[in-house]
């Protein structure tokens, strides 16, 4: 985490304090060891998983709210270089954790995770450093995530200081381009003077580049103007054999070159200058935003996940940082891993997208074909759900029934099962699609315990003035809870419907359960589904969509 430790919008936990579970390597520098190639992604992950245990004390108990939150649990996933991959779903299914885990803000349960092909799972603070620097990370709410008590420039110079920022490594050297009576030369070599330890890469940001250079004037030399640079830099030119050396050096002290810097990283992303003394409550929400960035910038990322940066936005605003966000990419080269449940917004900005559902990536896919052509149910559902331009397009909404269930007890098998339009009937099934998915979703409503056969004895005795039979408070059941009418079933199936709500009725719910799992038998339930790849290096966790998997139909039988 960068050293202006965000305020309120932190992860719960310091990755940056001592644990002895944590791995403590000795700090390197990225690439040190040689293990690192051109071709790896920038970040990837391996059956990452991050887990939370909930207190399990009497109160948990009582309340039900103790156990272990699966919030991330077993996934894979790779940011390539210069792409924006999305990571999309609905609310709680561990889209922010999963950010935070690959940044080690969480530090992971289990499973891998690699910076350009070097693990870097669980390291801590100082063995973290020289990673962090090239994993920023961009908040959800702007003011939340900077300290009210520092002005904008101790909020962007932070990061710098901690990542010793610009390098101070003295053989690095750059070109610039240098102007000579207005007339542009070849870009030139740049470097520092001997006896500064300052290095030009950190010039080239602070002094953009553009060297303009005076006339020359007998026995003075040439003249170089920085421009407001000048400030803290001075430069010599010379003329050499093979046209010009400009070495700049640092005049200033180092503070000032960070806030010079810092300025110049205000500018970049649509402040001022002037903004430096600022403290973020003087801003808009638009404008925090920027600073977050200008601040995720200020250590020259290679990558930076942003957590829903635009969702605290007006509508407005929101294009304006979407925007900014896109060209520092294209000019920086940035890796972006860019978390959001707005799939208008996905589509905007995301070369490829992930869909996460309760922990688990159930589907990837390059954006055009993500939305051409989604290939997992969970995922056709939240793009119907997406605004059309004619309202009356609405043909083939698909309305998602109930919440994400808890990832404390995900249900097992595909975990989209409980939710699933397309939920595959088991082997001896003799109805249609629709008519299982009808009586399947009445099984789920048994299995979680949602219905309240008392609540519906109450209603009916007070409808009627008289007391209710197992037999009628099991017919309101039905008509209430299955969706559609409990006869346009095959015989046997209407039968055994009925027979589970007269035992839901009588209080014997798990008799119902195991009546319905015999009568509605599902793949989907029993088992996991596999992570298969589709065309385009897209891939989809669906029975329905691996050939190899059980039950009785595939998408395109
Ligand atoms: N520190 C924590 N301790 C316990 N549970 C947590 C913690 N952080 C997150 N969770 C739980 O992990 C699950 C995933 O949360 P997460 O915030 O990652 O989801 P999300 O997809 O980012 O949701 P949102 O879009 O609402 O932020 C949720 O059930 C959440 O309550």
């Amino acid at each position: 985490m960068s050293a202006d430790t965000p305020v309120g919008a932190e992860p719960s936990e310091d990755p940056d304090s001592e644990d002895p579970d944590s791995v403590d390597r000795d700090a390197a520098t990225p690439g040190d060891d040689g293990a690192a190639d051109d071709a790896d992604p920038v970040l990837s992950a391996e059956g990452l998983e991050k887990h939370f245990e909930q207190s399990d004390g009497f109160l948990d108990r009582l309340l039900g709210t103790g156990g272990t939150v699966k919030a991330v649990d077993g996934v894979d996933l790779e940011v390539r270089e210069g792409e924006t991959l999305a990571v999309v779903g609905e609310s709680g299914c561990g889209k922010s954790t999963l950010g935070q885990a690959l940044l080690n803000l969480h530090r992971p349960t289990d499973g891998t995770v690699r910076y350009r092909g070097e693990e870097i799972t669980g390291l801590s603070g100082s063995a973290m450093r020289p990673y962090r620097r090239h994993l920023q990370m961009v908040f959800q709410d702007p003011l939340a995530s900077l300290n009210p008590r520092k002005t904008v420039g101790d909020i962007v110079i932070g990061p710098m200081e901690v990542h010793d920022e610009p390098s101070t490594d003295p053989d690095v050297t750059t070109t610039a381009e240098v102007r000579v009576d207005g007339a542009v030369t070849e870009p030139v070599a740049v470097s520092v003077d001997d006896d500064v330890d300052r290095a030009v890469g950190s010039v080239e940001g602070v002094a953009a580049v553009d060297v303009e250079v005076g006339p020359a004037t007998d026995g003075e030399g040439i003249e170089v103007d920085l421009g407001e640079a000048g400030a803290v830099l001075a430069a010599t030119v010379d003329r050499t054999a093979d046209g010009y050396e400009v070495r700049i050096s640092v005049d200033a002290s180092t503070p000032d070159l960070r806030r010079y810097r810092a300025g110049a990283l205000l500018e970049r992303v649509g402040l001022e200058r002037g903004h430096l003394d600022r403290y973020p409550s003087q801003f808009s929400g638009g404008q925090q935003q920027r600073v977050g960035i200008a601040r995720a910038l200020a250590v020259e990322p290679d990558l930076i996940v942003a957590d829903e940066p635009v969702s605290a936005l007006d509508v407005s605003v929101q294009a304006q940082i979407l925007n900014l966000l896109e060209e520092l990419q294209t000019e920086l080269g940035l890796s972006l891993l860019f978390i959001s449940h707005d799939l208008s917004v996905v589509r905007q900005v995301a070369d490829r997208v992930a869909v996460m559902y309760l922990g688990e990536i159930v589907e990837t896919a390059p954006v055009d074909e993500l939305f051409a052509e989604p290939r997992h149910p969970y995922t056709k559902s939240l793009l119907s759900a997406v605004p059309r331009i004619d309202p009356g397009d609405r043909s083939d909404r698909t309305v998602l029934r109930g919440s994400v269930p808890s990832p404390i007890d995900p249900p097992a098998g595909c975990r989209f099962h409980t939710r699933c339009p397309e939920v595959i009937p088991g082997a001896g099934w003799d109805g249609d699609q629709e008519s299982f998915r009808r009586a399947f979703s009445f099984r789920t409503r048994v299995e979680s315990g949602e219905l309240e056969p008392d609540a519906v004895r109450d209603r009916l005795e007070a409808e009627s003035d008289a007391s209710a039979t197992d037999e009628t408070v099991a017919a309101r059941l039905l008509e209430t809870a299955l969706p559609g009418a409990v006869d346009a079933f095959p015989a046997g199936v209407t039968e055994s419907l009925r027979e589970a709500g007269r035992l839901v009725a009588a209080g014997e719910d798990d008799d119902a359960a195991a009546l319905l799992r015999e009568t509605c038998p599902s793949p989907c339930v029993d088992e996991a589904p596999r992570t298969v790849e589709t065309v385009d290096a897209a891939t989809v966790a669906c029975h329905r969509v691996d050939p190899d998997a059980p039950g009785e139909e595939r998408v395109g039988d």
